[in-house]
């Protein structure tokens, strides 16, 4: 192999791009097949995922760590979302969703019932969550060392109406993101109590992350659709599925190209999580104009334009103001 080939190999190597091809100066093209394992992209080496863990998120998206939350934190997120469920507190920025089926009907037991606070960033309490040294540790390995927490939520998922309406249809989470590169984005989801299949737990499609974002709408369920709870209309239904079934603790960090949902909850309680999406801070904006997320776009927009007015706010700009950094530097988020 010639000098050029033999750089080329060294820093292609670097870059975790394998098998590549390269020409040969002296003779014909030919094909340099590695004898090291697979490149690993989605991930870094720090010391925190053992190889398995690091070739199961590889392969899969996702990666379930048991235990990482104590029952102390879970119970302190849980006093402090009573304490706004019963308006004590007054949040700059925070969102309160009700279920579309209860926030439609005018024969509603519980008025109040509350499915999901989003943008507890100014919530010291509900945020020290994203900041926890043990998940921050995890989240290293997927971001890199500049961390920022771009989305933050508490999922109170109803017990279902009959309707249906408590379900998540499968999504991508980056079909909401005008950000990038998506292998340095990552959300963590906590489980607040016992979560099965009866209270409706994720349904995640292991390996689904290696596709690219998908068109996402409204599905046409007859029941009616959260705001905003847009799905893949034309996602391979034969493509095998697994139920992340998750005690109180568990958590599970997945991929944003990672397709994935949550079922009805066939039960009397408000099933609970907190969850946060992190990103690189080294990551950058993108315009989304003329791509398949203009329609959140569009959405998000008018929401921030209700609550805010203006005209001038861009979906970019949602983001930034949102985002908040955990650890390192903000160095262009
Ligand atoms: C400068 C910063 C600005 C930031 C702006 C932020 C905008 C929100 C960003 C959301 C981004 C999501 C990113 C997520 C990334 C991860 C992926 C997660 C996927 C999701 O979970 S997305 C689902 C979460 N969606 C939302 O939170 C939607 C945002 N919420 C809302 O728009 C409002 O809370 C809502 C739902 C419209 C309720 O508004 P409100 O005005 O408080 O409620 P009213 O009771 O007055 O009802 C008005 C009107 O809306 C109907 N309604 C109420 N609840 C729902 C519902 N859940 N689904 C559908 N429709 C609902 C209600 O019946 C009324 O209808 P009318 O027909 O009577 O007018
Ligand atoms: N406004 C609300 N909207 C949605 N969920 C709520 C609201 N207030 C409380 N919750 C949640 O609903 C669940 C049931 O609350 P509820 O007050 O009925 O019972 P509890 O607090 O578990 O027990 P207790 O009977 O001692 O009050 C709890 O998990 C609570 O976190
Ligand atoms: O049902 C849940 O808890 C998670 C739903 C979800 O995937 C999301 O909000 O992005
Ligand atoms: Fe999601
Ligand atoms: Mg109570």
């Amino acid at each position: 192999m010639s000098r050029a080939a033999e750089r080329l190999k060294i820093v292609l190597n670097h870059l975790d791009r394998s098998p590549l091809c390269v020409r040969n100066s002296s003779t014909s093209t030919q094909q340099v097949v590695y004898s090291q394992p697979h490149a690993l992209r989605y991930t870094f080496d720090n010391d925190i995922l053992s190889t398995e863990q690091r070739l199961s998120y590889e392969e899969n998206g996702f990666l379930v760590i048991k235990g990482l939350v104590s029952e102390g934190d879970i119970n302190r997120f849980r006093v402090a979302f009573e304490r706004i469920c019963r308006g004590e507190v007054k949040i700059p920025g925070l969102i309160v969703m009700r279920d579309v089926s209860i926030a439609k009907s005018e024969f509603i037991p519980d008025q109040k019932a509350i499915s999901k606070l989003q943008d507890f960033q100014e919530e010291t309490e509900l945020f020290r969550y994203c900041a926890l040294p043990q998940i921050l540790k995890y989240v290293e390995c997927f971001t890199g060392p500049n961390i920022m927490a771009m989305h933050t939520m508490l999922i109170n998922k109803p017990p279902d109406t009959g309707k249906m309406t408590s379900r998540h249809p499968m999504h991508q989470d980056l079909h909401y993101f005008p950000f990038r590169p998506a292998d340095r984005i990552v959300c963590s989801w906590t489980a607040m109590e016992k979560i099965n299949r009866q209270n409706g737990c994720l349904v995640v499609l292991p390996g689904s992350h290696h596709g690219t974002l998908r068109e996402h709408d409204y599905p046409e369920w007859e029941g009616g659709v959260n705001k905003m709870y847009h799905g893949i209309r034309d996602y391979n239904t034969n493509h095998p599925r697994v139920h992340l079934e998750m005690e109180k603790g568990d958590t599970v960090f997945f991929h944003p190209l990672l397709i994935h949902g949550s079922g009805m909850n066939q039960t009397q309680g408000f099933r609970k999580a907190i969850s946060c999406h992190y990103a690189s801070a080294d990551c950058y904006y993108i315009d989304v104009s003329k791509t398949s997320q203009e329609n959140i776009a569009l959405e998000v927009k008018a929401i921030a334009e209700k609550k805010y007015g203006g005209g001038f706010i861009t979906f970019e700009d949602t983001w930034a103001i949102r985002g908040r950094l955990v650890q390192g530097e903000r160095t262009n988020m």
